[in-house]
């Protein structure tokens, strides 16, 4: 149990006046304290540093251990003079509450050979030190006040200090205060007891308090800080008074007042000075705590399969491509497991497999990526030998290349009669993909979904590139990776298909998948098959989750369940501040801000326009807009309207769009306005550059908008010195608020636009008045006002689009 250690008491103890004790809280403490609070560990220390310092004392040791020590030389003739002079102060309180207690004091001596040893303790081992108190320097100026009233002289002075007898006393009381007390013989034993007990728990605590400040002393303390801390935090931490620290602080040079923060080198040197050593204090995360996110050891590495995705413009021939691919490497045996459909397939090429995406299109790779996750290795674009590159084919290949991904080119339909691979492989130069035969780096195979030509070839070429991609992941650990896609299933709950993409998942195993938690009940692979495990690479449909994921949601199999629920409300709520954060994506409004914080040093545009030629021009002078300090990059230009896929690449990318002549799809505007993507849309290029060139240099001007406020008819009009003219008005709808702009309306047409001057109710001034009530308007410059005039209040709102 804690034993409370009064403000009194402590006084007392340390020979303070109690206003004192509280004047030196009252610093550090906002809680007001009175003579009777029980002081926490952190209170007391303040008074004993402040005290300690105030005194040139090393320690509260040294303070105890002078005033125990000095009684020894004279007991006798002290105690005539000085013991009494305590009394008042030290000892009143308690004779007054107790009546009688001087007698039972009295007694003691007598009973000293039995029981009260244990009795008597308390106020015994006080006296001795208060005896001191006037034989200190600092406290002097206390002595005579303390010398006036004078008691019990004769009392106290029998035999109290007998050092010897003290320590004993306190010992035992220390360990058997309630038996001592109960064998009191005295008339008012109840209430002697509860003394006895008070001063030997009162005892027991300044002795704890005593040994605390022995071993600070003795040994040095250590306190952990952070990178930064204010000057009061270190102070608390370090356990002395705020301003001996910025004493300290200005002996270094530093001014920094009880709110400031210093950094983490400086408290070391501060920390050094009053013998303190600084450890630093480490922030763990819960992140860090229950998700094992090491690097890992070369040796613990073996080779993984790819993760492919395909992508091409509409009926290029993606799902002909992929369902192929599914179906020849089908065996007899598992031809019954081969119409599952989990959201990512695995096919052996010989001896090797390769993990499909089954989501053919960019969009769902792009919001994975949009997401933060990175889960494709090769992308496989598919492009029509009879059709050539497509504006689809371009988006591809831009989302790709954003994404940093090896690309290979499948050119399909070769059965076709129109079939021109090599018109295919020439457009793909004017992207920067140039064909391996042509002396680039881009594998181009010509393929037919329908006859099945080229397919091993395309499946050879991806093994090939993983090789020299050299992708690897170690299975022996818990298991990462990324959500594929994920649905609400009525009967088994929310079910997502996983890409394992590091260490190995296993069924049983507690799992967070973005802002869901949960514990793996069942996994399925591809071929729908039950399986307890799954490793790198490896996709697998999992239930057992409290939640349905998103697509492109990390997961983690984390060590704690609990650790991992909060971390689960941790990201909900991070997902609300997300919405907001939004704002932080690059825009024009931004980008200055960004660009000067080095944040920016590239500005990622898309540009779309209504012809190819205006796509050329906009991506030209925009591109020449680039500086020392941020160069501007265009990912992606093509000719149509702002669609959804550009809004998304836009945000994967931290892009912004440029739009012109065109507009965006009312599903691309939306997104665009979810995600914060900023979408600037002009009608004539010289708008764009300069918008964007003033961006660049931080002087976008702010642009503003006009919000209704109110109106207000005018039923009289007056005139008086000094004032003007005064409006008297009725609001008949919203407010009128005082500064707010007027129109002046008279028979439809604007004769004046003003502002409010002052407007009043009756004789008081009021910020607004409301619809229904009359009020005296004066307007700052415009005095024609007649009878029947309507004044329409709005305010002028900077806004950002
Ligand atoms: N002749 C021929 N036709 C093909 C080949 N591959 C696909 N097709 C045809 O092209 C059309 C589109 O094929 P899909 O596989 O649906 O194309 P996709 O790219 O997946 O189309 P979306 O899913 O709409 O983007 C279908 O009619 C296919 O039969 C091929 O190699 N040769």
């Amino acid at each position: 149990m804690m034993i409370k250690y009064r403000v009194r008491e402590v006084a007392k103890d340390l020979g303070l006046t109690n206003k004192e004790v509280i004047d030196t809280l009252a610093k550090y403490f906002p809680e007001p304290k009175k003579y009777m609070t029980a002081l926490e560990e952190p209170e007391l220390d303040i008074v004993f540093e402040t005290f300690t310092q105030e005194r040139n004392l090393e320690s509260l040791e040294e303070y105890f251990a002078q005033r125990d020590k000095k009684p020894e030389p004279a007991p006798e003739p002290k105690l005539e003079t000085e013991a009494p002079a305590k009394k008042p102060e030290g000892q009143k309180p308690a004779p007054a509450k107790e009546g009688g207690k001087r007698q039972p004091q009295q007694a003691k001596p007598r009973q000293k050979g039995k029981e009260t040893p244990k009795a008597q303790p308390a106020p015994a081992a006080k006296r001795p030190q208060e005896e001191q108190k006037p034989q200190q320097p600092v406290r002097e100026p206390k002595a005579p006040t303390r010398r006036v009233v004078d008691t019990r002289s004769s009392n106290v002075n029998i035999d109290k200090y007998n050092e010897k007898y003290d320590r004993l006393a306190d010992q035992k009381v220390s360990a058997r205060q309630d038996n001592a007390v109960t064998k009191q013989k005295f008339t008012n034993r109840n209430q002697q007891r509860r003394g006895q007990q008070r001063r030997g728990k009162r005892e027991t605590e300044a002795e704890r308090l005593r040994r605390i400040a022995m071993e600070r002393k003795a040994k040095h303390i250590t306190i952990e800080v952070p990178e930064e801390i204010t000057v009061g935090e270190f102070a608390l931490r370090l356990k002395v008074a705020a301003p001996e620290v910025i004493k300290k602080l200005m002996g270094l040079g530093v001014f920094a007042a009880i709110n400031d923060t210093i950094d983490f080198d400086t408290a070391v040197l501060i920390a050094d000075e009053f013998h303190a050593k600084v450890e630093k204090e480490v922030v763990v995360t819960i992140e860090e705590r229950i998700i094992d996110d090491s690097e890992d050891d070369e040796a613990n590495l073996v080779a993984r399969a790819p993760v492919v995705v395909v992508m091409g413009h509409v009926d290029h021939g993606k799902t002909s491509i992929l369902d192929v691919i599914r179906h020849s490497n089908v065996t007899e045996g598992e031809a019954g497991g081969i119409t599952q459909h989990i959201g990512a397939y695995r096919v052996k090429v010989g001896d090797r497999d390769v993990t499909f995406l089954d989501t053919p299109g960019h969009a769902a790779f792009t919001t994975m990526r949009a997401r933060g996750a990175q889960v494709t290795d090769i992308a496989v674009l598919v492009v029509a030998a009879d059709d050539g590159i497509m504006p689809q084919t371009v988006e591809a290949i831009n989302h790709a290349k954003a994404a940093g991904v090896s690309i290979l080119v499948a050119i399909n339909k070769m059965d076709k009669d129109g079939a021109n691979p090599d018109r295919v492989k020439e457009q793909l130069t004017e992207y920067e993909l140039v064909p391996e035969e042509w002396g680039g780096d881009t594998p181009c195979l010509p393929v037919s979904a329908h006859t099945k030509q080229g397919i091993n070839d395309l499946l050879e070429m991806i093994i090939l590139t993983a090789d020299m991609m050299e992708l690897k992941a170690n299975p022996d650990r818990a298991a990462k990776g990324t959500v594929i896609e994920a649905r609400l299933d009525k009967g088994m709950g929310p079910i997502a298909t996983v890409l394992v993409q590091n260490g190995t998942l296993k069924a049983g195993d507690t799992i967070v998948a973005g802002a869901t938690v949960g514990r793996v009940r069942s996994m399925m692979d591809d071929k729908g098959r039950r399986v307890t495990e799954a490793g790198p690479s490896v996709p697998v449909e999992i239930t057992g989750l409290g939640d349905v994921p998103v697509g492109g949601d990390t997961f983690d199999a984390v060590s704690d369940e609990r650790l991992a629920r909060e971390l689960v409300e941790q990201r909900l709520n991070d997902q609300k501040e997300e919405v907001f954060r939004a704002q932080t994506k690059v825009t024009l409004d931004n980008l200055f801000e960004q660009m000067r914080e080095g944040e920016m040093k590239e500005l990622k545009i898309i540009v779309k326009a209504d012809v190819q030629g205006s796509v050329e021009a906009v991506r030209q002078s925009l591109e020449k807009l680039s500086n020392d300090e941020v160069r501007v990059h265009i990912i992606h230009g093509a000719v149509g309207a702002v669609s959804e896929s550009d809004v998304m690449l836009a945000n994967a990318s931290n892009a912004i769009i440029v739009g012109f002549n065109v507009r965006p799809d009312p599903v691309a505007e939306e997104s665009a306005k979810r995600d914060g993507v900023d979408m600037r849309l002009y009608r004539i290029i010289y708008d764009c550059i300069e918008e964007i060139e003033s961006a660049m240099k931080g002087m976008l001007a702010p642009k503003y908008r006009e919000v209704a406020l109110g109106r207000a008819e005018c039923r009289e009009t007056y005139k008086i010195s000094n004032v003007g003219l005064v409006i008297g008005g009725h609001v008949t709808g919203g407010k009128i608020t005082r500064n707010a702009q007027v129109r002046v309306v008279r028979d439809g047409i604007i004769v004046a636009d003003d502002k409010v001057a002052s407007l009043r109710r009756f004789k008081d001034d009021v910020k607004e008045v409301a619809d229904g009530y009359d009020c005296g308007i004066t307007l700052e410059r415009f005095a024609d006002i007649k009878q029947g005039d309507v004044l329409e209040a709005y305010e002028m709102e900077e806004y950002r689009d």
